[in-house]
């Protein structure tokens, strides 16, 4: 039995320890001197019995041997005569006979002779009249008389003839050392006395040592053993009364006994030791037992503890093991389960705050679909389940299954939605169904997984059943009371989630998505591109941006309006989507423009050739009219490609430089695909300098206007001018209109440049009045931005007041397009300025989607044809046409007719004949400083033919 000492540092051990010690102690310490006590006194009684014995058989012996000396004194008295040998006088009454063996002497008195007087007799011999009826009837008489320094005199006498008393006496002295003697077997210690009647003693086995008075006094009290054991202690004393009263007429003798008690007691003294041996051997045990005990007690108690510690540190997975087969073990058993109880709270209170961490940081419903589905089991056991999402915008009824096969993928399936199961779960917390009924369609996935019962949990969000949590069981009983608890709890939760969930997705759609479209926005494209470079870095793979722009967009949207347009993106949009796979993004970054990402491999040939087919697809996804409204509409699209890693490597480069590519497509026709090179990156980086440029040219005073004159077609005169926006660029030189007025309208510079230009052209009008050409009127272009600003007839206003100039010499040129694009604001506008007295054109006019009937409502003034059609005048039938319309219409509108781009002779008498009103163009001057505009002033009239 191996005892662990180390348990005893417990002070339940120790205390217990001690308790056993000491109850183990007191009774055998108790009853050890009781038994003690007992065997004391059985022992001294004992001794004292032995002690009796042994005088009683020392007194019989004793008695024996006095009759044997009286039968031998018998014996001479009846031989006397014949046997006896006589010495002394015959005269004398003494005579010494022969001595038998055990006498001293024996003598023969005659009746005269006196003790005290004969020579050799004791006087013991004198034996008085009392005797002599003892010794009348034949019996002996003993006499003893104490000697000094010697054993008593011990005489036994008879009559020689007890009829004739006369004859003598016969009186022998008996050899002490014959009568008495010390017994072989006597002890040392013990002490062996006759006495007398008169308690002398007559013998002692140690002569020295003769009984003391208060030994002698206690042994004449009648129950002297007691009283002998009270009186000394250290001593036993024992007596026995020898008779002799009728044989030898005399008193009683005593046979006296006296023994140390510690001699006495020996056996008792051998019984003590075993004690000191038993007693430690007792504590011995008792020790061993009581820690082998304690040890069975205090270990499953420890156990318990330790149990108790981790279970206070949270460990639950480490059951406290006892084996005891007691109380102790039940305890661990309760312990346990305790344990298993507290584990599962706490995994269920950390999942509810994992689902609580989900409702501040999940976007996705899916995602809270995919960890209820994962984790539920922790609060709630269960053997299958799954959720389904009612509340979607989808008819059908959305259930994701969890499947162990799947990992972390779900199983989703649909169907329909089935109203009667769900009025059944409105009124309900939760319902527990069996597969004896029809089941509903959501946990037919679970009944296939083996389900036969199953706990539905509606999950409400605004008194409405957003969700429905089925957890399926495969045999009975199925969820106890406390689950069904701790699921509805659970359920309120995921509704909570859900709810958060919802209205993050839709502010996260709302910053991600575009609205009119459906389509993800520009923030989502760069998240989804970021994550694409990301991957192709990772994967040495290529990524392709394809920017589409549409082309005529803002005619269509100018033409028909917002609404159109919103439709007309709305129908691209879904086309564009129906061209690329899943894991690529199309996205609308803003107006027209979409942008198409795809993850392309890791081998550029293929890429090139998988990019090219994708920007193919979707060019010739615009050939197909769309219908807008009941009207077939036509558009197309100029695609810029960059790819990763070779055009760009962070997601701002590739825009860039798709955006680049293109501008490219645009330039080179439209309704086409390019790819981005460095040659068009440089051209990018041209127009941010040129950008950055026109921010300074206003300041640094580089912008210039040149004035065209505009003539009357019958008479050659100047009637008035266009202002031209001219350049000056330091290092450039003059930069021209088309390449930087666009830049201009995209930047917004044309704003505060628009409103130098007006300042402008009505300083240099009213410098040309002053000057006496007081009916020239000049015309300014306003591009579609201007045209938009709200303050804009405010600003002109104030610069016809503060120049002073009269309104009818302003002109605007307006053109079809910008005028077209919020067709009532531009009337309004445009109403406003002809009440002024501005002279207003529609500027190339015949190149837009312009509406017949919208323009008869634009209170408009001229009518300017684009240059395109008098370009082609001379060699197209159908451009020739076209003027011709376009001045009939005009006409008939009351609108006046200008042509610009008018560069020849023929066109001149071309346009002359179709009654053209005006004409501008290089025929009769190309755009002039002022002064060079003067000095035509100043020729007069044009001349008419070259
Ligand atoms: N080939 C040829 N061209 C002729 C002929 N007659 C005139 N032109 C050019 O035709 C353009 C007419 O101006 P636009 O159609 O308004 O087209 C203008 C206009 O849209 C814009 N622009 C120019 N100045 C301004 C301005 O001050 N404000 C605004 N908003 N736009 C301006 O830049 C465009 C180009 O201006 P420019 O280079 O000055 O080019 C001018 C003019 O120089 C001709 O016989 N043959």
């Amino acid at each position: 039995m191996k005892i662990e000492m180390e348990f005893l540092r417990s002070r339940v051990a120790r205390r217990v320890f001690f308790l056993f010690i000491v109850s183990a102690l007191v009774p055998v310490i108790s009853l050890s001197i009781l038994a003690y006590d007992q065997i004391v006194s059985l022992l001294t009684e004992q001794r004292y019995e032995q002690l009796r014995q042994s005088n009683k058989e020392y007194g019989l012996a004793l008695l024996d041997r006095l009759l044997l000396l009286d039968k031998q004194l018998d014996w001479m008295r009846t031989h006397a005569d014949s046997s006896m040998s006589m010495t002394g006088d015959e005269a004398h009454p003494w005579r010494l006979l022969d001595t038998p063996h055990g006498f001293e002497r024996v003598s023969l008195l005659t009746e005269h002779a006196d003790s005290g007087t004969a020579p050799g007799i004791d006087p013991l011999a004198v034996f008085t009249a009392e005797h002599t009826d003892h010794l009348a009837a034949g019996k002996a008489v003993l006499r003893t008389q104490p000697r000094h320094d010697r054993l008593p005199l011990i005489t036994l006498a008879r009559w020689l003839d007890t009829r004739h008393p006369e004859r003598g006496t016969l009186i022998g002295t008996i050899d002490p050392d014959y009568l008495f003697w010390a017994p072989q077997a006597l002890d040392q210690k013990t002490q062996l006395c006759v006495l007398d009647p008169s308690s002398r003693p007559l013998f002692c086995s140690d002569p020295s040592q003769p009984p003391s008075p208060e030994q002698l006094r206690a042994i004449d009290r009648p129950n002297a053993q007691e009283q002998d054991i009270h009186l000394d202690k250290a001593i036993l004393v024992m007596s026995w009364r020898l008779f002799l009263k009728p044989d030898f007429d005399i008193s009683e003798w005593t046979i006296f006994r006296s023994l140390p008690r510690n001699v006495a007691l020996v056996p008792v003294k051998r019984f003590g030791t075993i004690f000191i041996f038993v007693i430690p051997l007792t504590i011995a045990v008792v020790a061993l037992l009581s820690l082998h005990q304690i040890r069975k007690s205090l270990i499953p108690l420890e156990r318990l503890m330790d149990g108790v510690q981790r279970i206070s540190s949270r460990v639950f997975d480490q059951p406290v093991r006892v084996e005891s087969g007691d109380e102790f073990e039940a305890l661990a058993h309760s312990l346990n389960r305790m344990a298993v109880t507290i584990d599962r709270q706490i995994g269920t209170l950390s999942t509810m705050a994992d689902i609580d961490r989900l409702i501040l940081s999940t976007l996705k419903i899916e995602d809270i679909v995919r960890i209820v589905l994962a984790r539920m089991h922790e609060v709630v056991p269960h053997d299958r389940i799954a959720i389904t999402l009612t509340a979607t915008d989808e008819k059908d009824l959305k259930t994701y299954i969890r499947d162990e096969r799947l990992r972390d993928e779900l199983s989703l399936e649909r169907h329909p939605a089935s109203p009667a199961w769900h009025r059944r779960l409105e009124a309900q917390k939760y319902l527990l169904v069996s597969d004896h009924e029809a089941l509903p369609e959501p946990l037919i996935p679970l009944q296939r997984q083996g389900a036969s019962l199953f706990l539905l949990l509606p999950v409400v969000i605004k008194k409405e059943i957003s969700a429905v949590i089925s957890l399926g069981y495969t045999q009975a009983p199925g969820p106890s009371n406390e689950d069904i608890q701790l699921a509805c709890d659970f359920a309120n939760r995921v509704a909570v989630a859900l709810t958060n969930a919802s209205w993050e997705e839709q502010l996260y759609y709302m910053a991600h998505y575009d609205t009119l479209t459906g389509l993800p926005n520009r923030l989502m494209l760069r998240d989804r591109l970021n994550l694409a470079l990301a991957r192709a870095e990772r994967e040495h793979s290529f990524v392709a941006l394809l920017f589409i722009d549409l082309d005529r967009f803002k005619t269509v949207n100018d033409s028909l309006g917002h609404l159109s347009g919103d439709l007309l993106l709305r129908q691209v949009g879904e086309r564009f989507a129906s061209l690329v796979r899943t894991e690529d993004t199309i996205s609308r970054i803003g107006g027209d423009e979409f942008v198409v990402l795809i993850q392309q491999g890791a081998n550029p040939k293929e890429s090139v050739a998988l990019t090219s087919a994708i920007a193919g697809k979707i060019i010739r996804a615009l050939e197909r009219p769309l219908q807008i409204n009941d009207r077939e509409i036509f558009t197309s699209a100029s695609i810029g490609i960059a790819c990763y890693p070779t055009d760009g490597e962070t997601a701002n480069d590739l825009l860039k430089n798709a955006d680049t590519a293109m501008y490219h497509a645009k330039a080179i026709g439209k309704n086409n695909y390019q790819f981005y090179s460095k040659v068009l990156n440089a051209e990018a980086t041209e127009r941010l300098d040129m950008e950055n440029g026109l921010r300074r040219a206003l300041a640094r005073g580089e912008f210039e206007l040149y004035y065209q004159p505009k003539v009357a077609t019958r008479t050659g005169r100047i009637l008035g001018a266009e202002a031209l926006l001219r350049w000056n660029h330091p290092e450039r030189g003059r930069v021209s209109p088309a390449q930087f007025i666009p830049l201009c309208e995209e930047t917004g510079l044309i704003i505060p440049i628009g409103d130098w230009i007006i300042r402008t052209a009505c300083l240099q009008t009213l410098d040309w009045n002053r000057q006496g050409y007081a009916d020239l009127r000049i015309a300014v272009n306003l591009s579609p931005l201007q045209f938009r600003q709200p303050d804009l007839v405010i600003k002109v206003v104030e610069t016809l007041e503060n120049t002073g100039i009269d309104p009818a010499q302003l002109e605007f040129e307006v053109t079809e397009s910008g005028a077209m694009e919020d067709m009532e604001k531009t009337i309004r506008t445009l109403n406003t300025f002809k009440e002024m007295g501005i002279h207003i054109s529609i500027d190339d006019f015949g190149t837009g989607h312009s509406s017949l009937s919208y323009l008869k409502r634009f209170p408009v003034h001229t009518l300017k044809i684009d240059q395109s059609f008098i370009r082609n005048l001379s060699t197209s039938d159908k451009d020739a046409a076209i003027v011709c319309s376009i001045i009939t219409l005009a006409h008939s509108l009351e609108f006046s007719v200008i042509a610009e781009g008018v560069e020849t002779q023929e066109h001149l008498e071309f346009l002359g004949r179709q009654g053209c009103d005006e004409i501008q163009g290089y025929f009769f001057s190309p755009p002039v400083p002022s002064h060079d505009f003067t000095r035509l002033l100043q020729q007069g009239p044009m001349p008419l033919t070259t």
